[in-house]
């Protein structure tokens, strides 16, 4: 459906130092969880409401909004989405999580999967697949293939960074989706990274660089 790109300024000074050199892997690790939260905030901002009745303090009874009970499952993609899934999960803690592993070959830039575990009756949930990186998209629309594949017609993309390319192969392929970032990017460089972008973002998570 659209891409959203989230010009908070507390989204756009925690990615300004989340693009520094040399940043420790506790920092970029802090940082990914903080803006997944912030993003998260803005993903959810359409979820529908129902209005109930409580007693308030007073003993009077008054009617507030409530969520209407959507139910929701967090897609963290492996291995860098795991970064993302402590921040996003803050805001929504009864989220069930689905799990998806793909590893992008290097040479080729296709994402190679080698794990899948999806939570059951996904039909009746919105998946928030959640991922740092949106470079080629083909990780991306792997993840939305495979949740369609199960079930799943409400589908909402959470990242931190894309390059237009991504977006604009993401959309094509499933034109449904949203894509929630804190930034659009120049370009991919020869080797698939986003410019100006982050590095690889699940070595500098995990420490493995
Ligand atoms: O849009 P694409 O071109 O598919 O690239 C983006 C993917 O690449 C990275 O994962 P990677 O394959 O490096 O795996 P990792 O998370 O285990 O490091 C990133 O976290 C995305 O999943
Ligand atoms: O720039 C990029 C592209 C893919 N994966 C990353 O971690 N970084
Ligand atoms: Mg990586």
């Amino acid at each position: 459906m659209s891409l959203h790109v989230i010009d908070h300024p507390l989204v756009q000074h925690k990615l300004a130092l989340l693009r520094e050199y040399g940043i420790s892997t506790k920092s970029f690790r802090e940082l990914v969880s903080e803006i997944g939260t912030l993003l998260t905030y803005e993903a959810t901002k359409d979820l529908p409401l129902q209005a109930n009745l409580i007693k308030g303090w007073q003993g009077d009874s008054i009617e507030v909004n409530k969520l209407q009970g959507k139910k929701i499952t967090v897609v963290p993609i492996l291995r860098a989405g795991l970064g993302m899934m402590d921040g996003v999960m803050e805001l929504i803690p009864s989220a069930k999580v689905s799990v998806v592993g793909l590893q992008r070959n290097e040479e080729t830039l296709e994402p190679v999967p080698y794990f899948e575990k999806l939570v059951g009756k996904i039909e009746q949930r919105l998946s928030l697949v959640i991922d740092p990186m949106l470079a080629t998209g083909g990780s991306m629309i792997a993840t939305i293939d495979m949740l369609k594949s199960a079930g799943c017609t409400h589908i909402k993309a959470i990242v931190l960074v894309a390059a237009p390319e991504g977006v604009k192969a993401t959309l094509e392929a499933h034109p449904d989706i949203e894509i929630y970032t804190a930034a659009l990017d120049s370009h991919l460089n020869e080797h698939g990274y986003i410019v100006p972008g982050l590095g690889d973002a699940g070595d500098k998570i995990f420490g493995t660089v």
